[in-house]
């Protein structure tokens, strides 16, 4: 069976910044296993859990960010589909708002640093052109949003 991860794109706007998109920055945490990689919180679906309580609970557990402080953005959900030592792995990214800016990310033992990066920057650490591709999927998504309004 191939493997299963859920998580969000948490973002949050800064308030006294550039105009809008790029008063936007994502948050990634680095491993601190492996190659210290850099992703969104997400984590494996555990037997039986759905895959927006999965997100959920891994953004809990990952960042110390709850439901209640997370705002989920409307009609935004990406699949992405990669290989994990040989085995096929799909990992599901909702998007969220922060809904207090100044809140602190608390980190799990499983990530060593947290950084909130504008896009380019949030890319750049991304480093797989799959995430890096859900990230611009994310900001242009955002862009729209803020057009409509
Ligand atoms: N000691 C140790 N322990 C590990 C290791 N490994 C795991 N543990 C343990 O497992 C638990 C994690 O459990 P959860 O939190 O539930 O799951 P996930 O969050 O899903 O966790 P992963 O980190 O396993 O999964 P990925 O992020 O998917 O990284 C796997 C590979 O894929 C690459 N990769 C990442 N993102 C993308 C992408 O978007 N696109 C593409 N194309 N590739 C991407 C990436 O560069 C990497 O090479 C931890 O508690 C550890 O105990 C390890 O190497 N050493």
């Amino acid at each position: 069976m191939a493997l299963r991860a859920c998580g969000f794109i948490v973002f949050r706007r800064l308030a006294q910044s550039s105009p809008p998109p790029d008063n936007i920055e994502y948050l990634l945490l680095q491993t601190s296993y492996g190659k210290h990689h850099w992703t969104p919180p997400k984590g494996h679906v555990d037997p039986g859990e759905d895959d927006l309580t999965t997100a959920l609970r891994e953004t809990q557990e990952e960042a110390g960010l709850g439901e209640e402080h997370l705002q989920v953005v409307d009609g935004f959900l990406q699949e992405l589909r990669y290989e994990v030592r040989g085995r096929p792995k799909t990992v599901l990214y909702w998007l969220a708002e922060l809904r207090d800016p100044k809140m602190a990310v608390t980190l799990s033992k499983e990530h060593q640093d947290y950084r909130w990066a504008k896009l380019e920057e949030a890319c750049s650490l991304a480093q797989h052109k799959d995430l890096q591709d859900t990230l611009r999927a994310a900001q242009q998504h955002l862009g729209t949003e803020q057009g409509k309004h």
